[in-house]
């Protein structure tokens, strides 16, 4: 094969091979390309002296605040080809947003490498400053469909995120341009439900419920609808599965304490797992075979 011919290594070094670049005075650069000066300065520990496990919290932190912006990029990109159902785009982005999710709730066992003693060693230099005041995964929240005006107090003082905030919190959802696409498929879905206040939290609709069984109960018929439905579940899964192991961090890490957010912590994190982004895809599953 050309480019693979007679090339073993004798002296257990690599050769370097006569093509490879290394004058880059007028030639894009790996670290220019990706910033890295910019993204490898922005790590700033608070504790004094600086606690050696507090480069691991805020690497995990930007990781995952990184990794959500593509998250955001790609919700709304997938809320826009529904919108001109463009259904195998659709797919595609919900795919990539659930494999981020999965790789996010791996990365909990990363953070679960920092003992309850060593957090406590400098948790309190973190003083009020909490995963609660996350500006973009209260957008991802909001944009999946659990809007909540009243999250947008926290960025009062943060006018260009409060703006942001605002503006997802009067767009419509990734569902709702899901159910604005089964309406021009021809499924019967109630005006009041296309037409609803997109400001507020989704609530179930029963009347929805019928409308999937239809599709899942003749799913060749209805394919393109029937495999969105079972993506949007793969990805509701995904989510949860980020915020259990986050919930289960949280918990080996500070117990039962209060959050520096504010909140009782644990129970409180514990109550977000009752929230369903897509309520009837699951009532739904009650009713087949019936
Ligand atoms: C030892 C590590 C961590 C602890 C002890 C912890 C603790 C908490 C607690 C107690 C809350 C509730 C709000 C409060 O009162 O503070 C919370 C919320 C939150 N945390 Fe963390 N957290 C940790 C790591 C992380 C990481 C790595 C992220 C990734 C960005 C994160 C993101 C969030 C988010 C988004 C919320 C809001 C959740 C919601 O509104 O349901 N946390 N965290
Ligand atoms: N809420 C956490 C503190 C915390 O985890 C945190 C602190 C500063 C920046 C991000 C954080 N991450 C998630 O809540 C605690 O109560 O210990």
């Amino acid at each position: 094969m050309k480019g693979d011919q007679d090339v073993s290594i004798a002296d257990g070094e690599r050769p370097i091979e006569e093509g490879v670049r290394t004058d880059f005075r007028s030639r894009m650069t790996y670290s220019g390309y990706l910033d890295l000066d910019k993204l490898l300065d922005a790590q700033h520990p608070v504790s004094e002296p600086v606690h050696p496990d507090e480069l691991l919290f805020i690497i995990q932190h930007q990781t995952t605040e990184l990794w959500f912006k593509l998250v955001l990029h790609e919700l709304q990109a997938m809320r826009s080809y529904l919108q001109h159902e463009d259904v195998s785009r659709a797919r595609k982005g919900i795919a990539r947003v659930k494999h981020i999710f999965r790789t996010l709730a791996e990365q909990w066992s990363v953070l679960a490498t920092l003992t309850p003693s060593e957090y406590s060693e400098f948790r309190g230099f973190l003083g009020s400053a909490s995963g609660f005041q996350s500006y973009q995964y209260r957008c991802v929240e909001f944009i999946l469909g659990n809007k909540n005006a009243g999250m947008l107090r926290v960025f009062e003082s943060d006018p260009a995120h409060h703006a942001g905030l605002q503006e997802l919190l009067d767009a419509p959802t990734v569902y709702d341009a899901f159910l604005h696409f089964l309406s021009a498929r021809d499924h019967d879905v109630p005006a009041q439900i296309l037409h609803r206040d997109v400001r507020k939290a989704w609530v179930e609709q029963p009347e929805l419920i019928p409308v999937f069984q239809r599709i899942y109960e003749d799913p060749d018929a209805h394919w393109a609808e029937y495999a969105m439905c079972e993506d949007l579940v793969d990805l509701e899964d995904a989510f949860q599965l980020w915020r259990f192991r986050h919930l289960r961090t949280v918990q080996r890490t500070i117990g039962y304490k209060q959050g520096t957010g504010g909140s009782s912590g644990v129970g409180f994190l514990k109550r977000a797992l009752d929230l369903t982004f897509f309520p009837e895809l699951y009532s739904v599953r009650t009713e087949i075979g019936k």
